[in-house]
Parts: C-alpha cells; structure tokens; sequence
C-alpha cells in the first residue's frame, strides 16, 4: 500500500476455491493504481496485486492447475495518478504494464479523447503483445489515415499446467462516444464476420470471451448465441465490466460470466473446474464443468489471507518496487496538495438525493449557483443542469486534494449555453431528461436496440445494473453474529475471542446468480439510493414569478439530449445555438470553489 494509506482492516472471510483454470480479474480501474488511500478495505495497491499475483502463480504451479490474469478495460480516467500529470497518463503506462496481464482489451474510456486512443494504441497494446485482443475496434493511423485493427482480434492458446486449449476474444460494448482515430464496430455486426466466425468453429477445451461489457448486455447475449450456435458442449467463461458492479450470470450450466467491480475495490477471481482437455483424453469422463466466482476486497490482509502469508512473506521484490515507482508519481505531481477540507461526507448513492449528505445537493445548491457566471450576462436568470454521472465518487469528510478533485470529476467536460430560451420551454428540459427516457431513447433507436442517446449513459454507470433504490433495514452487523451464521467463513486477524469482534465494515454485500457468498470480506451493507439523470440548478431568479427568458447552461457532455429534450418542450435549437458559457473545465471550477469556500484543515 501506499505510504499515508488507511491501514488495512480485518473481517470475516470466505476462502478462494481452486479449480483446474482460474483467473484473477480487474476492470473498470480508472487510475486507481495507488489503491484507496482513505478506505481501510480497499488500501492495496497495483503493486500489492503484482505480489499477490505472484504467489497464485506460484501455487497454480506447484499444484499442476494454471492461473490466468484478465482486465477489461477503462483504466484511465478518474483518479489524479493518471489524469492530474500533463499529458494525462505520464507515470500510469509504465506502473500499469507492470503486471503481467494475460488476456486485455479497451473500454470506452480510452477511446474520449484522440490523445488517450493514441497513447493506447502506441504504448499499451505493444507493452502487451499478443495478450491485447480488440475484436471489434479499429485504430486510424495518423499519419497514413490508414484504418487497422486496434490490436489481433483474437487468440488461441494452450496453457502452461493443465494444457487447455483456449480461443480468447476482446469486444467492447457498442460504444458511440469515441473520438475521431478509432472504429467501434457493433457487436452484432463484428460476430457475422468471417473471421469470427471461423474461430468459432475451433474446437479449444475453452472459450474465453472478455469485453468491456457489462455482464447483463445484449452484446455478451449475441456473442454467447453465436458461439453456442457452433458449440453446444463447450464450456465459456466472460469477464465483463464497464457497469462499476460485482455480478454474475449463469447462460447456462457451461457458460458464466462474472464482473469485477470498479476503481481497484475488487479482484476478481473466477475458477473452473471439469475441462475435459484433449490433451488428457482419459479425463473426458469427466462429470461436468462448474464455476466458482469470488469478489475480493483489494484489502492486504485478505490477500495475505488468501495467500497463506502475512506482512512479512508477501511483499516480493518486484511488488515493492511497483509500490515505489508509484509513490515517486503521486509526489511528483502533487497529489496530496489539499485545496480545503471537506466539512461533511458527500455521497453519490449512500444518502438520499436531495439531502443534506447529497453530493449533487452540495453541487446544486451551493457550487452551481458560485460557478455559473458569466460577468458579461450575470444578471441573466439561467438553468444550470448537470448530469449525475459527471460525477464519478464520495467526498469524505477531511483534506480535499489534487488527487480527490480527479477522483470526483475527472472529465475535461466545459459549461456550454444557449442564451434566452423562453421559460416555459426551458423549465420543462429537466422533466424530460429525467423522466422521459422512453421518448428519448425512441428519437435515436435504430432497428436493432437503443440508439446513441440511451439517456442512461447521462446518470452513473451503477444504474445500469442497479436500477431501483436498495435499502437495508438492520445495519448494525457485527462481525461475530455473521461469522456464525455464514458457511465457510474464517476470522480475518489473530483475535478468536468472538465476543470481541468490532462492528462489520461496510461495503459490497453481492447477490448474484451464484447466490450471497461471492464477497471473500463479510461486511455490513451499505444504502444505494438512485438518483436522477440529471440535477439542475436555477441561479439569479426573480425573488417572485418567473423569468420571461433564461440562459440554459449545461455540461457539453449531455448537449446531444439538452436539444432533443427542447424539441419535445417546444423549442428548436441546434448546435449552431450554443456556445460556451465559461472558461474553464468544470473539474477547475469546483476545484477552485473548494479553494475559496473550504477552510483548510
Ligand atoms: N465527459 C464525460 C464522460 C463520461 N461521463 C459519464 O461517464 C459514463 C461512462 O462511464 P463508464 O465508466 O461506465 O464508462 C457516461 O455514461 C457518463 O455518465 C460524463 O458524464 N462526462
């Protein structure tokens, strides 16, 4: 971990079970390389996982089974170790490639911007050779406008212990939001081409599908039918992602998936067992595949835990020297620099929205109404709408810092307007946005599903897979009451005296079509409470009635839905209507709040 990290905090915990294939997995990592310097349980960083990883190894060889490491992408974007350096990225290639990473592929968030396609095309997908699988993304070449596969499509391979034999794919969701150098090809189009096609109709012990994807998409459901459609038997195992959920889904009794989370809070690990290989025909009598999934906390004593070591044994010396290349990186740019304290929690999902405890409450009434000036049309009314998945994590009571600015909002989104907009038409944008999906997503539907404007993707990537507000009743879990009442639980730390355990930590309490046993941490649940697309604030209203006319100022991110929404309430405006309200990202212009109205600690 790294130095000044929340030390790492004991639960109960389940064991990893071991098959003859297993996998560890991460995804939707954005940056987080540095771990969860404030949270307890999720303090392990990149380094950590390179110790972590090689003693699995290590255990998959002495014991003849085989290991396999897999990421699915997104792991730039949202924490300052990557977005807080100029050029974004600096120091991450580097730390990042450190792990010997088997099976790879992109997520959406390498292909926003020109630059991060580019520095992914030209110092990731060669820094993992023959691992990196881009089965429906093409790169357009800069300087010859040729247009290539971003990396090979796929790949067959045998393994190093048990000899199975493998065909391995690496898709994105049918993402529309990439810059101008890359080509997203649909998934459903991507799987009637020849080349798939052709390596569908291999014969490996194994499919291995990874995507940028989440788990419950219509893009795995494609690529599960279209591979079942050659192979009734053989057994498929997906690694998903893209939704910042644990899940998992069963297709059928040889065919899994699991999703492993977001920002370095989880290892994945998934196993299989009953692989009739070819190369160990006798086996075939084999009486089935099964799939084993655990969801483990990135928390160093779990995996001491799970790797039979303790402070002492588990650092090796690679680890350490990952955990010093990114401590040298988060000092040299700063990233403890705090810009003010925070005088309360603020959270996305754990409180109410509206609240006290709301983040978009904070921005709404409080940071909004201070940033959306414009000097030359102050004393304008104006709407102030922001999307909820403009922001990306908590605030935590104490230091804010360069690095918790990234964290909370790391896109280079500005505040675009368009000027007088009749009321009666402007007030009605915010209903649509939030309410009126179905309309929305009707206006670009395309024959074969929901269109580009899917007016999800304006709210927090959560709210895919979780889509109605989960309370819990009882939140006073101890860590003894759920130790005796749980099968296959150990204590986590060398206290036995039950009756002194603390109160459980909380965190991640998952269900899935496994069942409630994938966490290896046993924690106390914790509130999810949904929130809108979209928050809007109203700024230099009359102190009574309405105004005639209002400035409509948004995030560019969601302009595409602000001018379908304005259709529908009555106005017809283009893009050639709207300008930029302000200077500045919004990232700078909260930062920059916290500056000014937040004392430091
Ligand atoms: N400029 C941007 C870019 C993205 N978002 C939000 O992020 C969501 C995608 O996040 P994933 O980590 O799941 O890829 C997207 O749907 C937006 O909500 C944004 O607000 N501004």
């Amino acid at each position: 971990a790294q130095p000044g990290a929340a030390s790492p905090v004991a639960a109960p915990m389940r064991d990893l079970q071991w098959g003859q294939l297993n996998f560890l997995h991460t995804t939707d990592t954005h940056g987080w390389h540095g771990g969860h310097l404030q949270e307890s349980q999720y303090s392990a960083d990149w380094g950590d996982y390179i110790s972590f990883a090689h003693h699995l190894r290590k255990r998959a060889d002495d014991e003849g089974r085989d290991l396999l490491l897999v990421d699915t992408g997104d792991r730039v974007e949202g924490n300052g170790l990557y977005d807080a350096s100029d050029p974004k990225g600096k120091y991450y290639f580097d730390i990042y490639r450190e792990q010997d990473v088997d099976i790879i592929c992109t997520g959406n968030h390498e292909l926003y911007q020109a630059s991060t396609a580019e520095g992914e095309h030209r110092r990731t997908v060669p820094n993992f050779k023959s691992n990196y699988l881009a089965s429906n993304l093409d790169y357009i070449d800069p300087k010859s406008g040729e247009r290539i596969p971003m990396a090979r499509r796929y790949k067959k391979f045998q393994t190093k212990n048990q000899k199975i034999d493998i065909v391995a794919f690496g898709f994105l969701f049918d993402f529309t939001g990439h810059a101008n150098n890359t080509v997203v090809k649909k998934v459903r189009d991507t799987i009637k081409e020849e080349w798939f096609q052709q390596a569908i109709r291999e014969k490996p012990d194994l499919f291995v599908v990874i995507g940028h994807v989440g788990v419950r998409m219509q893009e795995f459901e494609d690529i599960y039918t279209a591979i079942r459609k050659q192979n009734w038997h053989t057994p498929i195992a997906f690694f998903g992602g893209h939704a910042h959920v644990r899940d998992a889904v069963s297709f059928d009794d040889k065919a899994f998936a699991i999703a492993s989370g977001r920002y370095m809070e989880t290892i994945g690990w998934m196993s299989v067992d009953g692989i009739a290989t070819k190369a160990a025909a006798e086996n075939k009598a084999l009486s089935g595949v099964t799939f084993k999934r655990r969801y483990i906390d990135n928390n160093l004593l779990g995996l001491y835990h799970h790797s039979g070591l303790d402070r002492d044994s588990f650092p090796t010396e690679h680890g350490r020297n990952v955990i010093k290349m990114i401590a040298t990186a988060r000092k040299e740019l700063d990233l403890d620099y705090t810009y003010g304290c925070a005088p309360r929690d603020l959270w996305m999902t754990r409180s109410p929205y509206p609240s006290e405890d709301s983040i978009y409450s904070w921005l709404e009434g409080e940071v909004l109404p201070d940033v959306v000036v414009n000097e030359e049309r102050k004393e304008k009314s104006r709407l102030a709408i922001l999307n909820t998945g403009a922001i990306r994590f908590d605030i935590f009571k104490g230091p804010f810092t360069t690095d918790t600015t990234f964290i909370v909002s790391p896109f280079l989104s500005v505040l675009n307007y368009i000027p007088d907009v009749p009321y009666p038409v402007a007030k009605g944008v915010i209903d649509l946005l939030n309410n009126a999906g179905q309309i929305l997503d009707a206006a670009s539907e395309t024959p074969d599903g929901p269109g580009p404007l899917d007016s999800r993707f304006m709210a927090i990537p959560e709210q895919f897979a979780i889509t109605k507000s989960i309370i819990h009743e009882r939140k006073d879990y101890s860590a003894a009451s759920l130790e005796q009442s749980s099968e296959g639980q150990k204590p986590l730390g060398d206290d036995d005296d039950s009756s002194r355990k603390p109160a459980l930590v909380g965190g991640y309490t998952t269900v899935d079509d496994l069942g409630e046993d994938g966490d290896d941490a046993v924690h106390s649940p914790l509130d999810f409470y949904t929130v809108p697309n979209c928050v809007q604030a109203e700024i230099s209203f009359p102190i009574e009635g309405e105004p005639d006319t209002v400035d409509l100022v948004f995030l560019d991110f969601i302009q595409p839905w602000v001018l379908l929404a304005l259709k529908f309430s009555g106005g017809d405006y283009g893009a050639k209507d709207v300008s930029l309200y302000k200077n500045g990202s919004f990232t700078d212009l909260m930062a920059g709040w916290i500056k000014e109205n937040w004392k430091l600690c």
